[in-house]
């Protein structure tokens, strides 16, 4: 297990955010956090960052306590893409991805061939190597999004948290990501992402992970727990489960999903008895 959460809690100030979270990431497993607005997926990021301290409980990343790590060391193992991307010097792109090197480099270390090479990969990796020469600031935000994900990859760490990666990226770059992080966690990567679609979520991700009232609401195969019952839970909307020819299960808002052949619709209208043991014991 590469990073693990026992009875997590945070608060700012007097209001309560997280109650009791307990979660893991392994390598090799994509995992999306849902949940609705304001439910605290950006708290739990920068707690497994070490940005926050933990009101109660405990952060392990391997055998390690997360806290008892440096920065630096922290770094070498858990790269971050935040959901801004504001810009303050007009760096190039090349610039701006040669930083994710910095936790590999001594504080005055030149970059070394290795380091140049890594972050031509990552540019290369996210089809934007034509952006190189560019400024960062003259760039669109799906753009910026694109290189701060480059960057993070730049980094070479086993784990990557990605909070929200696919706001502002049009049609075909949200599919084009999504493919390119299942690929990674394929290779090995470990890979958290906190997300608000649950189609990318079923369609993508190797576990799912439901946030609400500071607790976890399930954690499981995406099939079982995005589930109509526990997205009504999370979202209050009605949806329905339907299944493509090719016996692939997508999820529609209900009033989308009344359009579409009934042979099709009603792929999970039950929730599972695994997945609802699973709801009640945390309940
Ligand atoms: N710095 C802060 N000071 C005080 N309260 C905060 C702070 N940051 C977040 N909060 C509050 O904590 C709660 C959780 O916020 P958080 O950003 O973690 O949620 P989220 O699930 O990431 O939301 P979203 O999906 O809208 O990005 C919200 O009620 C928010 O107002």
């Amino acid at each position: 297990m590469m990073l693990s959460t026992s009875h997590l809690a945070y608060a700012y100030g007097h209001r309560m955010v997280l109650e009791d979270v307990s979660l893991q990431l392994n390598a090799g497993e994509s995992v999306a956090l849902l949940g609705a607005n304001g439910s605290g997926k950006s708290t739990l990021i920068r707690l497994l960052l070490g940005i926050l301290k933990p009101l109660r409980g405990e952060i392990r990343l391997g055998d390690a306590h997360l806290h008892a790590l440096s920065a630096k060391a922290r770094a070498q193992r858990l790269a971050y893409v935040p959901q801004d991307h504001g810009a303050v010097f007009p760096f190039l792109v090349r610039d701006v991805v040669r930083m994710g090197r910095m936790p590999h480099q001594s504080w005055l270390g030149a970059a070394s061939a290795h380091d140049r090479e890594q972050a031509e990969a990552a540019l290369a990796r996210l089809g934007i190597s034509s952006l190189a020469e560019r400024s960062y600031m003259e760039l669109s935000g799906g753009q910026r999004q694109l290189v701060i994900i480059a960057r993070a990859l730049a980094q070479e760490t086993p784990i990557l948290i990605l909070d929200e990666p696919v706001t502002g990226l049009d049609y075909g770059n949200q599919h084009r990501l999504m493919a390119q992080i299942q690929d990674l966690a394929d290779s090995g990567y470990a890979i958290l992402q906190s997300s608000h679609y649950p189609e990318h979520a079923l369609s993508t991700a190797n576990r799912v992970i439901l946030l609400k009232d500071g607790r976890v609401l399930a954690d499981g195969p995406p099939a079982e727990v995005l589930h109509p019952e526990h997205l009504h839970a999370l979202y209050g909307i009605d949806t329905e489960c339907l299944e493509t020819s090719d016996g692939r299960r997508v999820i529609l808002p209900k009033v989308l999903a009344s359009a579409v052949s009934p042979s099709r619709r009603g792929a999970c209208l039950n929730l599972s008895s695994s997945a609802r043991a699973r709801q009640f014991d945390e309940g």
